[in-house]
């Protein structure tokens, strides 16, 4: 039998016996713990060895925890300090035992909370009391934490998971991989197998010389453990973000673009939204203290106000609520990309707008929500509209489910909705892969005439502001839309998860 070098010093070191680790393995053979792997797996597909897998958890100390081994840990000193202070007797002020205890800073806390927890004693009205009975010489956390540090292991799980909330011990796990030879290795090995030298790289001198018609070549194996490597690399909301673009691209549509802070004309007044609206209050709107947007298109600024008071067509209603320009040009965070659309329906962004036409834009809005799993103060928004003769509402959900197909997500649902804006309006919903829940993931329409008339258009628009971060729960099961951004995202998850092509 002829075998790769690193296969024969890998069946060389193991045992029938005696399952060996890959670690060991790597020590007594020079090979690095990856090529022992994967030798042991060419080895396992011949019916050489088996391979036993298990995880292994190991727990690291923390610096703080390292702290704690010198000094004690805070509710142990407390405990010293209140029996010498005669607390197993009568309450003894707290000062007085921080003091004497020579605690402080967030240690003070730490000590209290888990001196109560322990029952070392109890605190009431600034006080505390030392149970006399109770023995922090035995304390089972200051103890794990020795064993840990003297290279042990602790096996009482519990016990683990306590320090790790208290931040004194890191726990991870790994696969630890076991070999053993096969009764054919331990013939094979008798009857002597040969070492062919296999090389995993071919070089320009390999090439040159000709030798590389001579070698073995190690083949390749995509299974094999390799160090995990972590660099940076595109955040998956973009990933996501340009993939969205892409699929609008190819569905037909342009991209839109335009200013985050904008005229309120632009983000509410052109949207037949009142002015007295709630949602233009300062509790839902971001506004900016800088200077008004004064450049607005007169004509159409006219059109709006008197589509706001009279309505438009022969029985338009209309608000009769104040109308003021002031307010139209304040400034704010846009609160939806709609804005954008009706900057480009209007033709003041410069692009063409002779019918049909479709355009789309994937960026961030801000909203003056309160912050929980799925909603943030600033999120991106999928805006699209299409602009056609004779649109209907089978053309909209056509869109969407066209749209929704290229994520793999096939159950949508829409639900009549109310938009001043849009009639009739429609919400999208798509189910939580793993909580089976609804989402919201969207709202739509077909714009009014009120919208449609002041632009000067006279066919149909269907329009749509859908989440993306919504899609992302969809597509990938995320349950928090916080672990994804923000300040308390979750690193590991977001290295870990790999992206839907
Ligand atoms: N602006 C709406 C979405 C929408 C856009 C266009 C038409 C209808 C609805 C929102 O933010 O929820």
């Amino acid at each position: 039998m002829r075998l790769p070098d690193s296969q024969l010093a890998v069946l060389e070191a193991a045992s029938a016996t005696d399952p060996t680790a890959v670690d060991r393995l790597a020590d007594e053979t020079d090979l690095d713990p990856a090529a022992v792997t994967r030798a042991a797996f060419d080895l396992r597909d011949e019916g050489l060895v088996t391979v036993d897998e298990t995880t292994d958890t190991s727990a690291e100390l923390t610096e703080e925890a390292h702290e704690y081994l010198d000094d004690g840990l805070p509710e142990v000193r407390l405990y010293k300090a209140a029996i010498e202070a005669g607390a197993d007797d009568k309450p003894v002020s707290m000062g007085q035992l921080i003091g004497a205890s020579g605690l402080g800073g967030p240690q003070v806390d730490i000590a209290l909370s888990n001196f109560a927890r322990k029952g070392y004693g109890s605190i009431d009205s600034g006080e505390v009391t030392a149970d006399p009975d109770a023995d922090p010489d035995s304390d089972p956390e200051a103890s794990a934490l020795e064993t840990l540090a003297a290279g042990e292991p602790v096996d009482d799980t519990d016990l683990l998971d306590q320090l790790e909330r208290r931040e004194l011990v890191e726990q991870s796990e790994r696969t630890v991989r076991k070999v053993t030879l096969t009764e054919k290795a331990v013939t094979a090995l008798m009857e002597g197998i040969e070492a062919a030298e296999t090389v995993d790289r071919l070089t320009p001198e390999m090439l040159t010389s000709g030798d590389w018609q001579d070698v073995e070549f190690a083949e390749y194996n995509v299974a094999a453990d390799a160090p995990s490597v972590e660099g940076g690399r595109k955040h998956i909301l973009r990933q996501t973000a340009d993939r969205v673009k892409d699929v609008l691209v190819g569905m037909g549509f342009d991209e839109m673009e335009g200013p985050h802070a904008d005229a309120d004309f632009w983000i509410n007044d052109c949207l037949f939204m009142p002015q007295d609206h709630p949602a233009r209050t300062h509790w839902d709107r971001f506004a900016l203290d800088v200077p008004p947007i004064q450049e607005l298109p007169d004509q159409l600024v006219d059109r709006v106000e008197s589509a706001h008071r009279e309505g438009v067509g022969e029985d338009g209603e209309g608000y009769h609520s104040p109308w003021s320009r002031d307010f139209a040009e304040a400034v704010a965070l846009r609160g939806h990309t709609t804005s954008l659309s009706m900057r480009y329906l209007s033709g003041f962004a410069g692009a063409d707008i002779e019918p049909p036409q479709r355009y789309f834009s994937v960026e961030k809005v801000y909203r003056n929500d309160t912050l929980d799993p799925t909603h943030l103060l600033e999120f991106f928004q999928i805006e699209g509209w299409v602009m056609a003769e004779d649109l209907s509402v089978r053309d909209l959900m056509g869109t969407f489910e066209e749209f929704y197909n290229q994520f793999g997500i096939t159950d949508i649902q829409f639900k009549p909705h109310y938009n001043p804006y849009t009639e009739p309006s429609f919400e999208l919903f798509g189910t939580h892969p793993t909580t089976g829940e609804l989402v919201e993931i969207g709202n739509s329409g077909m714009f009014r005439p009120e919208v449609l008339e002041p632009l000067g258009i006279e066919c149909d628009v269907m329009a749509w502001g859908l989440a993306l971060e919504r899609l992302l729960m969809l597509m990938y099961g995320f349950e928090d839309i916080r672990d994804v951004h923000g300040t308390l995202c979750d690193l590991e998850l977001l290295r870990e998860t790999e992206v839907v092509y």
